[in-house]
């Protein structure tokens, strides 16, 4: 007899554009696993269609591994897990350090933990993916976030290790994003000043992530790559 698919796992989902791409998924009747640090009102959206939602803090080891922890509980079997969580941090004078560690954990440590603890949940499907969101903005540095810069730049090279490694069950790639989304408190100088950064200066919104994502998920031909979707902002 035919299994039920297996959930996806997408970390911070909780609003923007993971919770977006979880939507998506809901749409397509994917079972889905998400992770969220705050409780927000569109979690009750995605429970109602059936999502599973598990709270959790990668801001420490320790907050890592006892959501890897829960996960398991709750499952034997992984279709695929997208690294989206994400803190969009400015190191504050006398805070850097406590900054750097939060994003290297969040971007880094969480990622290569939940990869290495939760393979062998991803090898009991026949395709199976891991997607880490990245930052355009690794390959050439930030002079305002070096921190967030630099963790992102890791999480890059962790998709080369990780693609290696698990090759050939398990595809890992990863998606490069310059902006997609502004947040609310973006004003307008601000608004207009990021869009001129790229070729097609627009704001184009998560949907373009989903494609993305989808496009990696479907296509069983790739992996040790990172697409691209920055709106051709290395042409200015
Ligand atoms: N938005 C954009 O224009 C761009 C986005 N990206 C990348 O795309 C991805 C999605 O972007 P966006 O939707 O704006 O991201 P958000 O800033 O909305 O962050 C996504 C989620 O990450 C969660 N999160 C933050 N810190 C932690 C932590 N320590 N532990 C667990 N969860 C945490 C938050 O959870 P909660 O809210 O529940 O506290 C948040 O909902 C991110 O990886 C981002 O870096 C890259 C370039 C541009
Ligand atoms: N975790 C987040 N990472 C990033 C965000 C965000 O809101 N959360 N936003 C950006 C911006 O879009 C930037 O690319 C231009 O404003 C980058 N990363």
């Amino acid at each position: 007899m035919s299994q039920s698919p297996a959930p996806i796992l997408i970390t911070g989902a909780s609003q923007r554009v993971g919770l977006h791409c979880a939507r998506r998924l809901l749409d397509e009747g994917q079972p889905l696993i998400v992770s969220y640090r705050t409780e927000r009102p569109a979690l009750d959206d995605l429970r109602q269609r059936g999502a599973l939602t598990l709270a959790a803090d990668f801001s420490s080891e320790a907050g890592v591994l006892a959501f890897i922890d829960q996960l398991k509980q709750h499952t034997e079997r992984l279709r695929a897990i997208v690294h989206n969580a994400s803190d969009w941090l400015r190191e504050e004078p006398g805070h850097e350090a406590e900054a750097f560690t939060r994003m290297v954990n969040v971007h880094m440590l969480a990622p290569y933990l939940i990869n290495l603890r939760c393979r062998e949940l991803l090898e009991h499907c026949e395709l199976a993916d891991i997607v880490h969101i990245t930052d355009d903005v690794a390959r050439r540095g930030s002079a305002n976030r070096v921190a967030y810069c630099a963790s992102k730049a890791g999480l890059e090279n962790l998709t080369l290790s990780f693609a290696a490694q698990f090759a050939p069950r398990i595809k890992v790639n990863a998606i490069a994003p310059a902006l997609v989304m502004f947040h609310e408190h973006d004003d307008a100088a601000y608004r207009e000043k990021t869009l001129a950064k790229s070729a097609l200066g627009i704001e184009p919104g998560a949907e373009v992530i989903y494609q993305s994502l989808r496009y990696l998920l479907d296509n069983p031909y790739v992996t040790g790559t990172s697409l691209c979707v920055n709106g051709g902002r290395h042409l200015k």
